[in-house]
């Protein structure tokens, strides 16, 4: 696909509507018919990985892309989060499930855990490209206040819950507990925090910590995408007095056995998801369609022409023909 193409739905026969974004240990998902491959140019370059394209047994088709590539070869910082989102959205996906291993900052959240965090504190250090919008002509300031989807994490919580049950009972093994509106801390990495920062982040009110949620909920929210993380917890980072502060060793041995229930509970709740999606209350998921039209600084002759043919990719509702939406004045 050229770069700078207003986006279209190519999946192939269906639409694909749903897009999962793996994290660490999280490189495929289990229970699908691979459709095929794609890896869209974007104007931000190319995604993570090539993104694959599956169907669950009723015909329901998601996108698959893992966040640090095929091999897990791309570092935190340098994830080209820009491109997935953009790439996602050029598939026609609507709604983003968003996997990733956390450290966890609470006694209560051990390892194993899953977690659905409402909340961020930032703490990258302004390297990452944050924003759709970030050197171009226009200007657009986004709503944050609630970083995920609310919608789709009132749906979620029930449904995941359910999964982990299930996937206690078939897989064997102690059911894995299930937090919501918890804080996630975004740290930029890839070194782990001190325990100074580490007991720093708890008196902030963090309960998780990672290096990855941010900016791809931003980017999901510019592109007015349902945004979701499912956080699983590996660790208790470095906050604990007496334990050893975290090392990517003990991260990866939880992360085996977190991927195989996160794949579980993929298998569990996609079909369900994809008939909320398209079903008569798909407006409570897709809450954040339109919500960039009052963000949007109003039209001017300022704006160049180039720039908006490259936002048009990820918002053509705006930004896509000779004239555009002149947004933000109404
Ligand atoms: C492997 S330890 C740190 C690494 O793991 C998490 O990755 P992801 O969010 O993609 O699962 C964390 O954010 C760090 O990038
Ligand atoms: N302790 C930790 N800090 C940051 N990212 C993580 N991912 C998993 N564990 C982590």
């Amino acid at each position: 696909m050229e770069p700078g193409t207003p986006n279209v739905a190519q999946g192939g026969d269906e639409q694909v509507l749903i897009g999962v974004i793996g994290g660490s240990g999280l490189y495929h998902l289990d229970n699908l018919t691979f459709v095929k491959s794609v890896n869209p140019e974007t104007p931000w370059g190319f995604p993570s990985s090539p993104i694959t394209i599956s169907s669950l047994p009723s015909g329901t088709q998601v996108a698959f892309l893992a966040r640090h590539g095929i091999g897990h070869h791309i570092n935190p910082s340098n994830v080209p989060s820009r491109a997935n989102i953009a790439a996602l959205k050029s598939l026609g996906v609507r709604v983003i499930l968003a996997f990733s291993a956390v450290g966890s900052l609470r006694e209560e959240i051990a390892p194993g855990s899953f977690v659905l965090p409402n909340q961020i504190i930032d703490r990258t250090k302004g390297i990452r490209p944050a924003s759709f919008f970030n050197d171009t002509s226009v200007v657009a300031h986004t709503m944050f206040g609630d970083p995920f989807s609310e919608g789709l994490l009132r749906w979620l919580e029930p449904r995941v819950r359910k999964a982990l049950g299930e996937a206690a009972r078939v897989g064997g093994g102690e059911e894995r507990r299930l937090f919501t509106g918890k804080c996630i801390v975004c740290m930029e990495g890839p070194q782990f925090s001190t325990r100074a920062e580490s007991q720093m982040y708890r008196q902030w009110g963090g309960d998780l910590i990672n290096m990855s949620v941010l900016p791809e909920a931003k980017l999901a929210r510019e592109a007015e995408l349902s945004y979701a993380l499912i956080a699983t917890a590996t660790d208790y980072d470095s906050w604990r007095p007496h334990s050893e502060a975290v090392t990517a060793m003990e991260v990866f041995k939880t992360l085996k056995d977190n991927a195989e229930t996160s794949r579980r509970v993929a298998a569990t709740i996609l079909d369900e998801l994809q008939q909320a999606v398209t079903g008569a209350d798909a407006d409570l998921f897709l809450e954040e369609k339109g919500c960039m039209k009052f963000s949007i600084m109003p039209r001017s002759e300022r704006q160049k022409p180039e720039d908006r043919q490259k936002l048009a990719f990820v918002l053509p509702e705006y930004f896509a023909g000779e004239e555009g939406v002149d947004v933000g004045s109404a």
